[in-house]
């Protein structure tokens, strides 16, 4: 895509919501056996406010350091992170804290974010020991975030990770970071490990949140697919390289690169489909 297109659609976005998070120009460079790997080259992406952007491309591709950067989990090389218009590149201490507050997020495995021998009911408990609130107020705040991802306290609070679904699993995961309160919900390859069924169910969860709660997504993928069906817009990334970006139609009717209309073809029937 031309760097005027791509211009157009931030300025495009920039109009259509307030900019919550954003990125200027960040790099990150890895020194590798006295060599140096640039895993992100010079992006720049705009997440507005109650959107859902996609950020999709081949393993490699450099989505989840980027990921990271956003979160603040590891350092920038260079350029900027810009949070309700303030820079948090180099937050630290309390801010940083009160940073992850409003920018929470859901991993890939979520067996790995559980520890084994809690019961979902006491991971969400613990999650709020640092919260200065009442036993009550923490029950109804996790049956309201339970809820959000439709899931019954009764149903999983006695439960250890073992005795859940994939999907239950990620949904609790979710419910765990919407008693954050956040305002930007990042998910990294969220739904690679679930079968289809749930996958879907997971995606229509995120979907709803964005409609329900005005929460931002951003949704880290390596699977077109599922960027498109839940997207409202989708950058993609190959070597470090943000290569094209634009709305959902606008990716999957006229892709611009070489490198998008080959994600694209090995999802043959997106253009039938199917927005949540
Ligand atoms: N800590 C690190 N040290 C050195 N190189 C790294 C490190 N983390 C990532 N890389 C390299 O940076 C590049 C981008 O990796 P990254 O994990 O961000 O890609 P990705 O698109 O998220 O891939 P995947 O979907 O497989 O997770 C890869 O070449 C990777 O080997």
């Amino acid at each position: 895509m031309s760097e005027s297109r791509a211009d157009d659609m931030i300025t495009r976005s920039a109009t259509s919501g307030e900019i919550l998070l954003s990125c200027q120009n960040v790099t990150k460079e890895f020194s590798v056996a006295g060599s140096t790997i640039t895993a992100v080259d010079d992006v720049s992406l705009e997440f507005p406010e109650a959107s859902v952007l996609a950020v999709v491309g081949e393993s490699g591709s450099g989505k989840s350091t980027l990921a990271r950067m956003l979160l603040r989990l590891m350092p920038v090389t260079s350029g900027t992170i810009t949070f309700r218009d303030q820079d948090v590149t180099h937050l630290k201490g309390r801010d940083l804290r009160e940073y992850w507050t409003e920018v929470q997020a859901v991993f890939q495995d979520p067996f790995a974010s559980f520890n084994q021998f809690f019961t979902v009911g006491s991971l969400l408990r613990r999650s709020l020991a640092l919260a200065k609130i009442s036993k009550d107020e923490a029950d109804s705040l996790i049956e309201e975030c339970l809820g959000y991802v439709d899931l019954r306290p009764k149903e999983v609070l006695h439960k250890f990770p073992h005795q859940m679904s994939g999907g239950q699993r990620q949904r609790v995961m979710v419910a765990r970071a919407l008693m954050m309160r956040p305002k930007v919900l990042l998910a990294d390859e969220a739904t690679s490990m679930l079968d289809a069924t749930l996958r879907v169910n997971v995606l229509n969860v995120l979907h709803d949140l964005r409609n329900e709660l005005g929460l931002t997504v951003l949704f880290i993928t390596h699977d077109i697919g599922q960027a498109c069906y839940l997207a409202d817009r989708v950058a993609v990334m190959e070597h470090g390289r943000v290569v094209e970006r634009g709305t959902t139609e606008e990716v999957i009717f006229s892709p611009q690169g070489d490198y998008t209309r080959r994600l694209l073809s090995d999802v043959p029937d997106l253009r039938g489909s199917l927005k949540p």
